[in-house]
């Protein structure tokens, strides 16, 4: 599923009319239709609908279908008192519109706000599909109607030919309580700034109302490409993104404002992303498969042996933080990766043996307090050359001539790197451009205040725009970036960057960020590229961490090693 910016909306809409010749009255009668679809689906599933959803149309052997809950034939057989379609008679039958139409429309009362642009439009052509399915409408115009031009223009004058009632805001007596919903239709992908003057009012209004609200393709106040939340924004139960997934729709707090997102098409085709070189994706099975061409059954070779799935080199822990390093070690083992050498502090050997017995352990330097040392930069890079992939930063603490001893480590393996924690933080304190180029890719696992000192910002700049900026990084530093967080971004070198939605907030404990360096070292090490690593590794990181959650009385109580056991 494509990622697109407002920009790049723009121009696939502009490509759509002008290129492909589709009217832009007809793609804004489509949005209009299907935000009409999933406002009737939303009052069914409020209860207020007595038609089930459409069921998919099963045809039986007599050539008949029943789609939802009615058809002729059936009205013919109820009436004939046979209790059934009788299997012979193949009667005349017609099944109408379900996706539009409502047992309970007359309970139902909504408030389209209209704002001046084509989202407005989209309201107003969705005001005509709910009052033909029965339900009341009432159009709230934020600026005076004779404003609004163009395609907007033309649907305020259907509407308006439709007989279908009207108030200005400000001008005329509007009371939200009167109402059964709200569909938001004020501003879409050509907002600008914080919400002003009628806008911020219908707004705050719509939000305090305690009225389900519908936003049409992003909550008014929301920046469509950062998520960024004006205030105010709209609070959406259900937000219907039209064409294509909007980048600001992934990217907290945006996400939390747009409740279910559901995407529509409305005829602008997919292949005009691909040619527009859109390269922004939500990380999905589809496009794990199709994109980065990613063996999701992860099956074993029937001759397969422990070297076939390849070797781990975790260079983690110290005394007080020797767990992240098991959790790393561990976590690659889970994920199927054959073997895995564990590179500590020879202080620490003690006190690990056995906790992890299919581990190998590899103790290194000689420092008396169980830290690190420049001198096991050596000992490492002897340890890398009969091992697929290094994994360094865990737990590893900070020490004199750390930053040589990464530099080391960076030029000289052989193997690709997966640089997480406290490498990070060695790393954030030198210009690394000017290492020696590397053949084999690093994969950077920052969590967002790693990154705030990786790039030179505060951690709220960081989240401000977490796709924008992991694509810039990844891009101007030649690395695979992994910005952790709420909805994981994986950006690469080449400009591709994939939001990852698997996980949950009890996954928010310590070590958590360690079982992923495991998880994505252990799948390199199984012969994955890079990005297929990174991207497969967040998808099943999050995936564990929702089966681990839910195995606890309360998410709360989720802990990092929770999470292995359920890879
Ligand atoms: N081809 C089509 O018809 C399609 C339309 N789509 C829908 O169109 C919107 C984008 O429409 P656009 O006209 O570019 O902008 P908006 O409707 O979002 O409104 C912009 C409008 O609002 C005023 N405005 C801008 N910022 C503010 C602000 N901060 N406060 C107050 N007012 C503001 C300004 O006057 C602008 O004119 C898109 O979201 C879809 O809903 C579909 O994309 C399908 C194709
Ligand atoms: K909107």
């Amino acid at each position: 599923m494509y990622l697109v910016t407002a920009q790049q909306m723009r121009e696939l809409d502009r490509e759509t009319i002008e290129r492909l010749g589709i009217p832009a009255i007809a793609l804004m009668e489509n949005a209009g239709r299907a935000i009409a679809e999933e406002i009737i689906a939303l009052c069914r599933r409020r209860g207020r609908g007595s038609a089930a959803p459409a069921s998919a149309g099963s045809y039986e052997a007599g050539g008949y279908s029943v789609v939802g809950e009615y058809s002729i034939a059936d009205g013919h057989a109820k009436a004939s008192g046979s209790g059934g379609v009788d299997a012979a008679w193949k009667g005349f039958m017609v099944s109408d519109d379900v996706a539009l139409t409502l047992d309970s429309a007359a309970a139902e009362h909504w408030l389209i706000l209209v704002g001046k642009g084509n989202n407005g439009g989209d309201g107003l052509a969705a005001a005509r599909y709910l009052s033909e399915a029965g339900v009341a409408v009432t159009l709230v115009y934020a600026v005076p109607p004779e404003s609004l031009t163009g395609e907007a223009a033309l649907q305020r004058d259907a509407a308006a030919a439709m007989g279908l009632s009207a108030v200005v805001y400000g001008r005329d007596r509007l009371d939200f309580a009167e109402c059964s919903g709200i569909l938001d239709a004020l501003l879409g992908t050509g907002a600008a700034g914080a919400p002003r003057g009628a806008y911020a009012e219908l707004i705050a209004a719509a939000n305090s109302s305690g009225k389900a609200i519908v936003s049409a393709d992003i909550p008014s106040g929301l920046n469509a490409d950062t998520g960024e939340t004006h205030e105010p924004c709209i609070h959406a139960s259900v937000t219907v993104c039209l064409a294509f997934l909007k980048r600001g729709l992934l990217q907290y707090p945006g996400a939390a404002a747009a409740g279910h997102v559901v995407v529509r098409s409305i005829g602008i085709p997919a292949s005009l992303a691909r040619e527009a070189g859109v390269t922004t994706y939500l990380l999905t099975p589809e496009v794990l498969r199709t994109r980065l061409d990613v063996d999701l059954s992860r099956c074993r070779s029937p001759e397969g042996h422990k070297g076939t799935y390849g070797h781990v080199l975790v260079a983690a822990g110290t005394m007080p933080m020797s767990g992240a390093g098991l959790l790393s070690a561990r976590a690659a083992l889970r994920s199927g990766c054959g073997l895995v050498t564990w590179a500590l502090p020879q202080k620490l050997l003690p006190f690990v043996i056995g906790a992890a017995p299919e581990l190998m352990l590899a103790a290194v330097g000689s420092s008396p307090d169980g830290s690190w040392e420049a001198g096991t930069a050596a000992e490492l890079l002897k340890l890398s050359v009969e091992r697929d992939v290094m994994a360094v930063g865990p737990g590893l603490g900070r020490f004199t001539g750390d930053n040589d001893w990464l530099r080391r480590l960076w030029e000289e393996t052989a193997c690709p790197l997966v640089i997480d924690a406290d490498a990070l933080n060695i790393l954030a304190e030198q210009d690394y451009s000017s290492w020696n180029n590397r053949r084999q890719p690093v994969i950077l696992t920052p969590h967002p205040g790693e990154m705030a000192r990786l790039a030179g910002l505060s951690t709220a700049e960081v989240q401000h725009d977490r796709i924008g900026l992991a694509l810039a990084y990844a891009q101007e530093h030649g690395v695979i970036l992994v910005l952790k967080g709420a909805h994981t971004v994986i950006a690469t070198p080449e400009g591709q960057a994939y939001v990852n939605t698997t996980g949950h907030p009890g996954m928010g404990t310590g070590g958590a960020g360690d079982v992923l360096t495991g998880v994505i070292s252990g799948l390199l090490a199984q012969g994955l590229k890079a990005v297929q690593a990174a991207a497969f590794g967040v998808y099943l990181h999050g995936l564990a961490g929702e089966r681990a959650a839910y195995r606890r009385h309360n998410p709360a109580s989720l802990i990092a090693g929770d999470i292995i056991e359920e890879l």
